[in-house]
C-alpha cells in the first residue's frame, strides 16, 4: 500500500538545506564552485582576525576532468556505445546544418573585411567565438569538476570540534553578539552537501590551533538524513613546523567558465576591503595553457581594532531567548542577571525594573525560579521601557584608512572620497556605515559602479534589490555634486557593519532596502563623500576649461601673428617713399599710433612674425595664469581648499606678510586664534 500523501514527514535541516540549496546560495553549478569559495574565504579571514595575525590565505582550484574524478572515485571509464544515448550526440544532419551555417556567417564577415580593406582579425575573433561556442556546447553534456582548496594562517580548530564545526548544519561558533562574517553556522558544511551530492567525495581538513604540537587531519562527509559528521579517517600529525591555521579541500561539481569573471571579482573586492591581507590564488587547468595564478599583495600592516563580543540589547531580545537566557545564566539573581546578560542596564536601573514589572518577583529572585509568564512580562517591560542605544564601540568597520588604501591600490582612481559614519540602531543593534566614492581609475566602467560590503564581505548578487544600490542609484542628485551619472566613471563603496546584518536569505546576497535608519545612514555617508568630491570636481573642469581656452588661443596664436605682421609691414612699407625716405604722418596713420613704436623695429628687421608669435604666446599663458590663482583664492577662500599648517613664529616680532602666489599655489600665513 503507498504511502499517504500527507503523513507527517521530519527533515533533519542538513536536508531542509541539501533540498533548498539554493537558500544559502548553491543555486546552479557554477554559483556553488563561487559560494564555496567566498564560504571558504570568509571562514579564513574571520579566523585569522580572530587570532589577531595579518590574514596569509592561498585559495587553489583545481580542474578535475570526469575521467580524472572517476579514477579518484575508484569508478573505471566507459567507453560510449550507444552515441545517440548522449546529450552532445548530433545527428548527421543537424551538424551538416551547423557546419554550413558557420562557414556562411565566416564568408559573409570575409567579404566584409575586404570590402572595407580591412585585416583579418576579425574573421579571427569569429572563428574563435564558433570554436567557443561548440566547446561550450560540448561541455554541457561533459560536466568539469573542481577540487577547492583554502588555508589560512587562523586560529585553527579544536581536534575533537572538528567533526561538528563542519559536519552538522547550524553549528558555529559566532551565534554571539560579534560582527563576524559567519553567522548562520551553515556555509562550509553547505559546500559539503554539495560535494556529496555531486561528487560523493568527503571533505580533507588539516588544522592546528595555537602551540598545537599535532596537526588534525579528518577526511570526512555528512549524514544528510540525521545530520551528523561522518567520518572516514582521523589522525594526528607532528607539527613539525609549529603551523597555526586551517586548511579545507573539497570537490564539487562547478563551472569555472560561467563565473570566473564573479570569483575574480571577489577576491578583487575582498582585496579592496581587507588591504591588510594577502590573497594568493592560483587556477589550475587540465590544459597548464589555461591556468591563472595572480596575488593580491597586503599593502598595509594596519588591521582595525577586533570587534568585541557584546552582550543583548534589550530591545534586540525575543521572548525565547529570554527564557533561553534566564535558563542558562549563571547570575545567582535577576537583578545581576539583568546587569550581566545585558548592556545599558546598571544596577539602579535593573532594580527599578523588577519593580515595575509589578510580577511577584524581586531583585532577588533566582532566574530559575522566573515562571513563564514571570517572563513574558519580563519581556514586555524590556520593550517598553527606555534604554540607552548601544556605543557601536564592540564593531570593528574596515576604517576611513584602510577602504582608501584598498580602493587606490586596486583600481587607481583619479580622486576619491571617504566617510565614516556614526554608530546607530536597528533592532537593538549598532551598526556603523562607511563609504567611499571614487571617480575615474582602471576597469571602471562610466556611470555608477555600486560596491557592496556588509561586516567586510563583498556582495555581489541581487544587487537590484539592495539598501545600497538602490540608495545610490534614486536617492542621491549627483548632478549638484558635478558628477555625470551617465559619462563620469564612478565607484561607489558602500560597508555596513553589525552585530547583525539585516540580510534577505542565508545565501547573504543582499541588504533590503525597507529599512529607514539604514536608508538615512547609506544616504548620508554617500552624500559625505560626494560633496568632498565636489570642490575637487570643480576645481579640475576650471582647469579643464582653462587648458581647453588656452588650446584654442594658442591654435590662433600663428594666424594672429601672421595677419598683424602683415599689417605692420604693409604700414613700414607705406611709411616709405620709393627712394626709402620717409613720409610726413597722414591722418589716417593716426589712429594707429600703437603700432608706431613697432615699425622702426620692423623696418631694422628686429621684430618679425616669429617675435609676435613668441609674445602671443606668452600673453596667453600669463592671463591664464592670472585668471587660475584668482580662481584659486576665491575658491580657496570660499570652499574649504584650504589645509592648515600651523608654524612657529620665530621670534614675536614676525609679521604675517601678503600671501605669496606662485603657478602652482597660494601661501598665506594667517595669526592662529
Ligand atoms: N578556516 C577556519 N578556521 C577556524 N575555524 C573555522 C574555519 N572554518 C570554519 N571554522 C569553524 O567552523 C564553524 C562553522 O563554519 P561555517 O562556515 O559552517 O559557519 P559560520 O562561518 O559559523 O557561519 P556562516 O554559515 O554564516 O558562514 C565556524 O563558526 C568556525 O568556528
Amino acid at each position: 500500500m503507498g504511502r499517504k500523501a500527507d503523513a507527517l514527514q521530519q527533515k533533519s535541516p542538513a536536508e531542509f538545506f541539501a533540498d533548498n540549496r539554493n537558500i544559502a546560495g548553491f543555486d546552479n553549478p557554477g554559483k556553488c564552485l563561487y559560494t564555496t569559495v567566498r564560504e571558504l574565504v570568509e571562514n579564513s579571514l574571520d579566523a585569522a582576525e580572530d587570532a589577531g595575525k595579518l590574514p596569509e590565505i592561498d585559495i587553489t582550484i583545481e580542474e578535475i576532468s570526469q575521467k580524472r574524478l572517476n579514477s579518484i572515485r575508484g569508478i573505471s571509464n566507459h567507453d560510449r556505445l550507444d552515441e545517440e544515448l548522449y546529450q552532445d550526440h548530433e545527428t548527421d544532419e543537424a551538424k551538416k546544418k551547423r557546419l554550413a551555417k558557420e562557414a556562411k556567417e565566416l564568408e559573409k564577415l570575409e567579404k566584409a573585411m575586404t570590402k572595407k580593406g580591412e585585416g583579418t582579425a576579425a574573421v579571427d575573433a569569429k572563428r574563435k567565438e564558433i570554436e567557443a561556442r561548440r566547446a561550450a556546447a560540448a561541455s554541457k553534456a561533459t560536466k568539469t569538476f573542481y577540487k577547492i582548496t583554502v588555508k589560512d594562517n587562523g586560529t585553527g580548530m579544536p581536534h575533537e570540534d572538528i567533526p561538528g564545526l563542519l559536519g552538522r548544519v547550524l553549528s558555529s561558533t559566532k551565534y554571539g553578539v560579534k560582527q563576524t562574517r559567519g553567522k548562520f553556522g551553515l556555509g562550509a558544511k553547505m559546500a559539503l552537501i554539495w560535494s556529496k551530492l555531486s561528487t560523493g567525495l568527503p571533505i580533507e581538513v588539516w588544522s592546528a590551533c595555537r602551540k598545537q604540537a599535532f596537526v588534525s587531519y579528518y577526511k570526512l562527509d555528512i549524514d544528510i538524513h540525521k545530520n551528523e559528521p561522518n567520518i572516514h579517517a582521523v589522525r594526528q600529525d607532528a607539527n613539525l613546523n609549529h603551523w597555526q591555521g586551517s586548511e579545507l579541500s573539497v570537490t564539487i561539481l562547478g563551472s569555472w567558465q560561467y563565473y570566473r569573471a564573479k570569483v575574480i571579482r571577489y577576491l578583487r573586492m575582498i582585496a579592496v576591503i581587507t588591504p591588510y591581507a594577502q590573497f594568493r590564488f592560483a587556477y589550475r587547468a587540465e590544459d597548464e595553457r589555461n591556468s591563472v595564478h595572480f596575488c593580491f599583495v597586503r599593502r598595509t600592516d594596519k588591521m582595525p581594532a577586533p570587534p568585541t563580543e557584546t552582550q543583548h540589547h534589550p530591545a534586540s531580545v525575543d521572548l525565547e531567548l529570554v527564557k533561553r537566557l534566564l535558563a542558562a545564566t549563571k547570575a545567582p539573581t535577576l537583578r545581576a542577571f539583568l546587569t550581566r546578560e545585558f548592556c545599558n542596564i546598571s544596577d539602579v536601573y535593573a532594580r527599578r525594573l523588577i519593580s515595575e514589572m509589578q510580577a511577584g518577583v524581586d531583585a532577588g529572585t533566582s532566574p530559575r525560579a522566573v515562571s513563564a509568564s514571570q517572563a513574558t512580562r519580563l519581556h514586555q517591560i524590556l520593550h517598553e521601557a527606555k534604554f540607552a542605544d548601544p556605543s557601536g564601540s564592540h564593531l570593528s568597520p574596515a576604517g576611513e584608512y584602510n577602504l582608501r588604501l584598498g580602493i587606490t591600490k586596486e583600481l587607481h582612481p583619479d580622486m576619491v572620497a571617504t566617510y565614516q559614519g556614526d554608530a546607530r540602531v536597528l533592532d537593538g543593534h549598532a551598526f556603523v556605515v562607511e563609504a567611499a566614492v571614487s571617480v575615474g581609475g582602471r576597469d571602471i566602467k562610466p556611470g555608477i559602479n555600486v560596491n557592496r560590503f556588509a561586516n567586510r564581505i563583498p556582495l555581489l548578487f541581487e544587487g537590484g534589490s539592495d539598501v545600497i544600490t538602490r540608495t545610490a542609484a534614486k536617492r542621491i542628485n549627483w548632478a549638484s555634486y558635478k558628477i555625470n551619472q551617465a559619462t563620469d566613471r564612478v565607484g561607489v563603496f558602500v560597508s555596513i557593519v553589525s552585530t547583525k546584518i539585516p540580510y534577505k536569505g542565508a545565501g547573504k546576497e543582499y541588504i533590503s532596502d525597507d529599512m529607514e535608519a539604514l536608508v538615512g545612514a547609506v544616504k548620508q555617508a554617500i552624500m559625505h563623500c560626494c560633496l568632498q568630491l565636489k570642490s575637487k570636481i570643480a576645481r579640475k573642469l576650471v582647469a579643464r576649461e582653462q587648458q581647453a581656452r588656452r588650446r584654442n588661443l594658442a591654435r590662433h596664436v600663428p594666424d594672429a601673428a601672421a595677419a598683424v605682421f602683415r599689417v605692420l609691414r604693409a604700414m613700414a612699407d607705406d611709411d616709405e617713399d620709393e627712394d626709402g625716405a620717409m613720409r610726413p604722418p597722414g591722418p589716417k596713420r593716426a589712429r594707429l599710433v600703437a603700432a608706431e613704436d613697432l615699425l622702426a623695429p620692423v623696418r631694422r628687421g628686429e621684430v618679425v612674425e616669429a617675435t609676435l608669435a613668441r609674445k602671443l604666446t606668452e600673453h596667453v599663458e600669463r592671463i591664464d595664469t592670472d585668471m587660475g590663482l584668482e580662481y584659486q583664492m576665491q575658491l580657496g577662500a570660499a570652499a574649504g581648499a584650504r589645509v592648515a599648517a600651523y608654524l612657529m613664529p620665530r621670534l614675536p616680532q614676525h609679521g604675517y606678510g601678503p600671501p605669496l602666489a606662485s603657478a602652482a599655489c597660494i601661501l598665506r600665513l594667517l595669526q592662529a586664534e
